[in-house]
C-alpha cells in the first residue's frame, strides 16, 4: 500500500552514478506499481546548479538506460515530480534547500513526509548532515546514507556522532544493498524453514564459504570517487561483510527487525579480526592509472580477496571467503556454502558438493550434488538442481533498491545496518588501513585477478572460475 501522506524526497548526489544506475530507477519503478503517494516532489541536489528540464532529462536517460520494462512506464509520471537545487556542500551550508522545501511543502500541503537520501560520496556525508542541522531541517525527517558508513573506525566513530548529534536513531536507515536483494533474503528463509539446509549450517558439513562478487564492471565514469575508496572500503567491509553476517547469524529469535539486526550485530562482532599478510590479497588491474582523473602512481586496490574466521562455535575453523573486483572474467554475486565430502566413493573422488546462492538479479538458488554418471556402471559425476527465484509465482520481486526505499517510506528498518554491527565490522577490518596493508597486485584485465589470491580458497578452489 503507498502511503497516504504526501512525500518530499530529496536525493543528494542527483547527478551522480549512484543516483543513476540505482535510485532514479527504483524510484520510476516504485510509481509504476503504485507504490508511491499521490502528491510528492522529487528534489534533486548537487554541488552546482541545473535546471528542472536538465534534471527531467538527465532522469529520463537514466531510466532509459539502466531500468527495467516497469522503470520505463513509470518514468513518464515521475518527471511530473520533479525540481532540482544546486546546494549543499562541504561549507556546511544548504543555502537554497530550506526555501526550496518549504515551496513544496506549501505546494503539496497537509502533513509531508521528507526523506534525504545522501547519494553522494562518503566524505560528503558529515557536512551535508551538518548543513541540514544548521539550517534547521532535522526534526521529524528520514534520512537514509549511503555506503560506506565512515572510511575508517575514526571516521565511523566521529560520522555517527554526528548523525546522532543530528537525528534520534528512528529516524537514521543506513543503507547497504545487498541485504535487500531478494535471494540475500532468502538465505534465512532457506536455513530457517529447511532442515535440509538449516540442518547443514555448520562447521560440521560446511567446509568453506564463499561469498564471490566479480564484477566486469569499469569505475571510469566515477575516477573521482573510486580512486579515494577502492574495492575494499566499496565492497568488502561493506557488503561481504553483511552478506557474511547473514551467513554466519545465529538462529533470530523472531524474524522481524530487532531481531535480525541484533543477530547480525552479535555475529559481526565474532568476526576476527583481518590478518593482512596471511589473509588479505589486494590488486589493481592493468591500465587503472590511465583512467583520467586516476593519479599515475595510484595504489587504489580495484580487487580484493580475503580469508575471513568467523570465532563462533558454529563457524570456528571455517573460511569465509570473501572476493570482489572490477574489470575481472565476469559479473556474478555467488554465495557458495562449500560442503564436506568423503574424499572418495566406490573408489572415484566424489564432489564438489555445493549449496550455491546467486544474488544477482532476482537470485537463484542450486544444488550441485555427487550423482552417478548415467548409464551402465556405477561411476561418478556431478549435477546441479537449479530454482531461479522469478519463476516462484506468485511473486513479483523488486530491485533492492526500489524494495528498501518503499521500505523507508514505510519505515521499516529491517534490512538496514545498525551502529552497533557497524562497529565490529569497522574493528574487523581495520588491520587492512595500517602499515601492513598489502601492495595491491597487477592483475589482467577480463582475468580472475592476481593468481596469488587462489591460496587462500585451498584446497578446494573458487567456485567461480573453476
Ligand atoms: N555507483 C554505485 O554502483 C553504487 C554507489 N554506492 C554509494 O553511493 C555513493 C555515491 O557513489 P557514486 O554515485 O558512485 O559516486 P559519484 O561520484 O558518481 O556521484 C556522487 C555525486 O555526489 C555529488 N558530490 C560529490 N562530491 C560532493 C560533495 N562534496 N558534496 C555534495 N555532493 C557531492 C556529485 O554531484 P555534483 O557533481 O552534481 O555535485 C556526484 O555526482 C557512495 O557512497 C557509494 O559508495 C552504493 C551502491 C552502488
Ligand atoms: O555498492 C556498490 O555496488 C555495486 C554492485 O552492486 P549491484 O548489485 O548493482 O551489482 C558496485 O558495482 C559498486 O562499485 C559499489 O559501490
Amino acid at each position: 500500500m503507498a502511503p497516504t501522506e504526501p512525500l518530499i524526497f530529496v536525493l543528494h548526489g542527483a547527478r551522480g552514478d549512484l543516483a543513476k544506475r540505482m535510485v532514479l530507477p527504483a524510484l520510476a519503478t516504485l510509481q509504476r506499481r503504485h507504490l508511491l503517494p499521490e502528491r510528492w516532489a522529487l528534489l534533486g541536489t548537487g554541488r552546482s546548479p541545473i535546471s528542472s528540464q536538465e534534471f527531467d532529462e538527465l532522469l529520463r536517460d537514466a531510466v532509459e538506460e539502466f531500468g527495467d520494462h516497469e522503470a520505463s512506464e513509470g518514468v513518464a509520471e515521475l518527471t511530473e515530480h520533479t525540481a532540482y537545487c544546486g546546494d549543499v556542500s562541504e561549507d556546511d551550508s544548504a543555502d537554497e534547500l530550506p526555501g526550496e522545501l518549504e515551496r513544496l511543502r506549501t505546494e503539496l500541503g497537509g502533513d509531508v513526509t521528507v526523506i534525504h537520501y545522501l547519494a553522494v560520496p562518503p566524505s560528503s556525508f558529515a557536512p551535508i548532515t551538518r548543513a541540514l542541522k544548521k539550517a534547521g531541517l532535522t526534526e521529524g525527517i528520514r534520512i537514509v546514507y549511503e555506503k560506506p558508513y565512515g572510511t575508517s573506525p575514526e571516521s565511523f566513530r566521529e560520522l555517527d556522532a554526528i548523525v546522532h548529534d543530528a537525528f534520534d536513531e528512528e529516524q537514521v536507515f543506513r543503507i547497504d544493498h545487498f541485504l535487500g536483494k531478494e535471494a540475500t533474503q532468502n538465505l534465512h528463509v532457506l536455513r530457517f524453514a529447511n532442515e535440509l539446509f538449516g540442518g547443514i549450517w555448520n562447521r560440521k558439513h560446511v567446509a568453506q564459504v564463499q561469498i564471490d562478487v566479480p564484477e566486469t564492471l569499469d569505475v571510469a565514469q566515477r575516477a573521482e570517487f573510486y580512486d579515494a575508496t577502492g574495492a575494499a572500503l566499496d565492497m568488502l567491509v561493506t557488503h561481504l561483510f553483511q552478506v557474511a553476517a547473514e551467513v554466519a547469524m545465529e538462529p533470530p529469535r523472531r524474524l522481524d527487525a530487532a531481531n535480525l539486526g541484533t543477530a547480525r550485530e552479535d555475529v559481526i562482532a565474532h568476526f576476527r579480526p583481518l590478518d593482512p599478510a596471511e589473509d588479505v590479497v589486494l590488486g589493481q588491474y592493468d591500465g587503472y592509472r590511465d583512467i583520467d582523473g586516476v593519479p599515475d602512481d595510484s595504489t587504489t586496490d580495484t580487487f580484493v580477496a580475503a580469508r575471513l574466521w568467523v570465532d563462533t562455535e558454529r563457524w570456528k575453523g571455517v573460511p569465509f571467503l570473501l572476493r570482489t573486483g572490477k574489470r575481472m572474467a565476469a559479473s556474478a554475486q555467488q554465495v557458495t556454502l562449500v560442503l564436506r565430502t568423503p574424499e572418495e566413493l566406490f573408489g572415484s573422488p566424489v564432489g564438489p558438493n555445493r549449496v550455491i546462492v546467486s544474488l544477482a538479479g532476482s537470485g537463484e538458488l542450486k544444488v550441485t550434488t555427487t550423482v552417478k554418471r548415467p548409464g551402465a556402471f556405477l561411476d561418478l559425476a556431478t549435477g546441479t538442481a537449479d530454482l531461479a527465484l522469478s519463476d516462484v509465482e506468485p511473486g513479483e520481486s523488486l530491485p533492492p533498491y526500489a524494495g528498501l526505499l518503499e521500505d523507508v517510506l514505510v519505515g521499516d528498518r529491517t534490512l538496514f545496518t545498525t551502529a552497533t554491527g557497524l562497529a565490529s565490522a569497522w574493528s574487523a577490518f581495520a588491520p587492512l588501513l595500517g602499515d601492513d596493508r598489502p601492495a595491491p597486485e597487477p592483475y589482467a584485465v577480463g582475468s580472475w585477478g592476481p593468481e596469488s589470491a587462489d591460496r587462500l580458497a585451498d584446497p578446494h578452489g573458487w567456485a567461480l572460475g573453476d
